[in-house]
């Protein structure tokens, strides 16, 4: 297995781990692809070498995996959340023990660096723990009727249930999906980005070793079509989406033949504000962490930076002096603090919006790191735009581009900052109480961040506003995502009939 990927890996360094272990799951083993013929390579970002092939599930390899969950479905959900806990506490505990095995082995496929790779596993772990802690806490009411009469609630599981995963946060977003799912006594069958297909497998074995039923946690690799074949599926009862807004809307459109509950974490562009009165140490340190985290492919980003106008000259020469000096280069270096973008194409994508005749401040450039065997990886220089107006400052470039915008009144920058069709995140910086919360309340969005960003605690609610999506992951809401409530009325005298 990748049991044999895993045990390598505290030797690994950049450009020397092959995958070859089959990346589908379910049934409790993985399983390999049954025709190699639609293989596709997968990248190592830092190098540009393969690591893996990836091979799609075709539609009777969906179909296996989906009976599988659903025959694991019928025990796990009929277990108490005190047992499921239990089993779910063991997942997290094994997660915590690889941490590190785990973590080399995202950046060698995600390219992002081992310091962020470490906390998304220590994230991961959380969310289960934390769903684990909820799973015994699930119940309904009790409603006294007349005569003696009574009705209950329970809240049950749905079903079977699909996540679809970006490349950004491979292991943790297939934690943060599957953990509300199982606490509620649901199964669910993962579909991880095909850019990053070789973390969620092993997240679906741990679960394994931890005690689920055979099949609980499954694995499909693929891209689009056997995405579509998910949405498609008859007994699937939800889908969790996690991508862009463009594929979000064809879930939507594909689950809604079967009227299939939808949950979808979309794209964002979303805005960081920065008074005057902020502290302005703590406000830069809060617009690099809103831009340059994961290479800037998060999609709460505040890429919008804006700046009230008295204070921008001091902000600009901090923030652009400090983006100069970010660590870009091997990702499983621990000084690394900016690694590889996901793939050539997106960075050529990235480096084109920079090439938009924005004012560059800097950055935004191909990057060559002088250790020859990352000459072939996907670099570039993190970058600091100082324009308004242009397609950069209105879409979603996804890359380490941060747009920084003055302005003057704070009626004018809401109505700007809520100049978008996304509604993610924001942000805002100033040590006015009451306007820290004035425009928390004004502003668009399904988070904001008040004098800091991009933090993203297990136990609170995460998810978008207006075209960013809808729906939650994290926090005690996330449950009412993950089930549904049965009502039961009980009649304890005669019957009184009309007819
Ligand atoms: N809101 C959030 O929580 C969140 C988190 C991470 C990333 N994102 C967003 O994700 C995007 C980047 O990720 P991406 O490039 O992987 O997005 P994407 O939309 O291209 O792909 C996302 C997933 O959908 C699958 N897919 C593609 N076509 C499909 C179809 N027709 N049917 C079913 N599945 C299909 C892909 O294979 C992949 O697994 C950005 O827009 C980013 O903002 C959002």
């Amino acid at each position: 297995m990748a049991q044999s990927t895993l045990d390598s890996m505290p030797g690994a360094s950049t450009g020397t781990v092959v995958v070859t272990e089959p990346l589908n799951f379910w049934g409790g083993k993985r399983v390999k692809p049954r025709e190699e013929k639609n293989a596709e390579p997968v990248f190592e970002p830092a190098t540009g070498r393969v690591l893996c092939q990836m091979v799609p599930c075709g539609a009777e390899e969906v179909d296996e995996a989906i009976q599988s969950a659903y025959a694991a479905y019928q025990k796990w959900s009929k277990m108490a959340g005190m047992e499921r806990a239990r089993v779910m506490l063991e997942a997290a505990r094994i997660i915590r023990e690889r941490r590190e095995k785990i973590a080399k082995l995202e950046v060698i496929n995600n390219g992002k660096s081992i310091t962020e790779a470490l906390v998304d596993i220590d994230i991961a772990w959380q969310s289960i723990e934390y769903y684990a802690g909820l799973a015994g806490t699930l119940a309904g009411q009790h409603i006294q009727l007349p005569g003696g009469a009574f009705a209950y609630t329970r809240r049950e599981p749905l079903g079977v249930c699909v996540g679809i995963g970006a490349w950004n946060y491979p292991f943790q977003i297939a934690s943060w999906k599957s953990a509300p799912a199982l606490a509620c006594g649901n199964a669910m069958v993962f579909k991880p980005s095909p850019m990053t297909p070789v973390t969620a497998v092993i997240l679906a074995e741990i679960y394994k070793e931890a005690g689920v039923p055979d099949g609980l946690f499954c694995v499909v690799q693929g891209g689009a079509e056997t995405g579509s074949l998910l949405c498609h599926h008859p007994k699937v009862a939800k889908v969790s989406f996690t991508g862009s807004v463009p594929t979000g809307k064809k879930v939507m459109e594909m689950s809604a033949k079967s009227v299939k509950q939808v949950t979808l974490e979309l794209g964002g562009k979303s805005p960081l504000i920065i008074f005057k009165d902020c502290e302005l140490e703590n406000a830069v340190k809060g617009a690099l962490m809103a831009n340059f985290l994961t290479q800037g492919e998060v999609c709460c980003n505040g890429t919008r930076v804006f700046v009230q106008r008295e204070i921008m000259p001091q902000f600009l020469e901090e923030v652009v002096k400090r983006t100069k000096a970010i660590p870009v280069g091997d990702p499983l270096l621990e000084s690394t603090r900016m690694g590889a973008l996901i793939s050539k194409p997106h960075l050529e994508k990235v480096l084109g919006f920079v090439s938009q005749g924005a004012r560059v401040l800097c950055g935004g450039d191909p990057f060559v790191p002088s250790d020859p065997k990352l000459k072939g990886g996907y670099f570039m220089s993190p970058c600091v735009l100082g324009t308004d107006d242009m397609t950069c400052v209105k879409e979603e470039i996804f890359g380490p581009v941060m747009s920084v915008l003055p302005f003057d009144t704070e009626e004018e920058v809401i109505q700007r900052a809520n100049n978008t069709t996304f509604g993610l995140a924001s942000g805002v910086f100033t040590r006015d109480i009451s306007r820290a919360h004035r425009v928390a309340e004004n502003l668009e969005a399904g988070t904001c961040f008040i004098n800091n960003y991009n933090i993203s605690p297990v136990e609170v609610p995460f998810g978008g506003y207006k075209m960013s999506g809808f729906g939650r992951e994290n926090g005690q809401v996330t449950i009412e995502y993950y089930s549904q409530l049965k009502t039961v009325v009980v009649e304890m005298g005669d019957v009184e009939s009309l007819f």
